[in-house]
């Protein structure tokens, strides 16, 4: 699985399985990031927001080191929402921390913007505690800027993260570059078709997060993916990655543990039957009103996404 890919509309490759490093503990990522590309993985997916680019840029390092070459591995980033309005500064603040002339796609993290002048340059926050959000920045405007970045020779591509359907109608008809990427929440529990199914029509790649519904992995548990590991003999983690290879995504799986990380490598080919239990589940759960997202961050925005309008 670490060789399949899938092509995106620049041109490029893109590897179906990657590494995610959101929530990968200072002290841990750097093993976890030098491990996963030694064991064959060719995809790190980070961002300025994890606060932890730099340990993983030393998990790049080692693994060059050991023989890895930058041109054989993609490396994703995303511009934090405080520099929504300052994206090749985000982009150059990132590529300083992971150590690298360049990253293989920039997105954008969440389509909004926080403030750039507040309290923290991260996460500012009003006096009541709440996200210090500027409502009145146009996403569309961060696009215009994102555009600019593929001249610059610090990002082959550029796409986006975290947008729905209208979202991506709002952006598209200003867009000179279409985005090369969308990475949202997708798994049997959240499949959120008419995403999946506009980017398909617009050729943008989806690349799918929280694949085991994130920390912890909660939806190892859920019926029709234990039946499946079973009849393949193998974990519910294989059978939850394996779901979005026959969706033509590209999945991350994060993980500090070296273990899971090698054992995360091997995908199985699932058949019709299986993919239809899966549809089925992800139907019925729709079908009920209980669609499970696991990564809703309080900006207390509404995204346009149909569970959470
Ligand atoms: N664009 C965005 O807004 C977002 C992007 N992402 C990206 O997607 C990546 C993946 O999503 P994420 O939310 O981290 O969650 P995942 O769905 O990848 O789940 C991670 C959890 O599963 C555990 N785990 C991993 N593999 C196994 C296994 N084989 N057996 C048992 N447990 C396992 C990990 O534990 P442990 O590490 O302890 O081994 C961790 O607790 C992120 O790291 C990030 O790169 C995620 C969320 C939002
Ligand atoms: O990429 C992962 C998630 O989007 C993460 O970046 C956010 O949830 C962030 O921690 C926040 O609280 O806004």
């Amino acid at each position: 699985m670490a060789n399949k890919t899938f092509k995106l509309n620049t041109g490029q490759d893109i590897p179906a399985l990657g590494l995610g490093t959101w929530q990968s503990e200072p002290g841990k990522v750097r093993e976890a990031v030098a491990h996963a590309l030694k064991a064959g993985y060719k995809l790190i997916d980070c961002a300025y927001c994890y606060a932890n680019e730099e340990e993983v840029g030393q998990g790049l390092a080692e693994a060059f080191a050991a023989g890895v070459r930058r041109e054989d591995i993609f490396v994703v980033t995303k511009v934090w929402a405080t520099y929504t309005t300052r994206v090749e500064l985000g982009l150059q603040k990132s590529l300083e921390k992971l150590g690298l002339d360049y990253v293989d796609l920039f997105l954008v993290h969440w389509p909004l913007l926080m403030n750039p002048e507040g309290n923290d340059d991260r996460f500012p926050k009003l006096p009541n505690g709440e996200r210090d959000i500027i409502h009145s920045h146009n996403h569309v405007d961060t696009w215009k800027q994102m555009e600019k970045l593929v001249g610059t020779g610090k990002t082959k591509a550029v796409g986006v993260s975290n947008y729905s359907k209208r979202y991506l109608e709002q952006l598209l008809p200003h867009a000179t570059i279409v985005p090369a990427v969308n990475q949202i929440e997708n798994h049997p529990a959240l499949p959120q078709q008419e995403i999946v199914d506009l980017c398909k029509e617009k050729g943008i790649h989806i690349m799918a997060y929280s694949p085991l519904g994130s920390t912890g992995g909660p939806l190892f548990t859920a019926e029709p993916v234990v039946k499946i590991a079973e009849k393949h003999g193998v974990k519910p983690s294989a059978v939850l990655l394996s779901y979005h290879i026959p969706r033509g995504s590209t999945v991350l799986a994060k993980s500090v543990t070296p273990e899971r990380i090698n054992e995360n490598l091997n995908l199985v080919d699932l058949d019709a039957d299986d993919v239809k239990l899966l549809d089925d589940y992800s139907n019925k759960l729709t079908a009920e009103g209980k669609l499970q997202r696991f990564v809703y961050p309080p900006f207390g925005v509404d995204f346009g996404f149909p569970d959470k309008s």
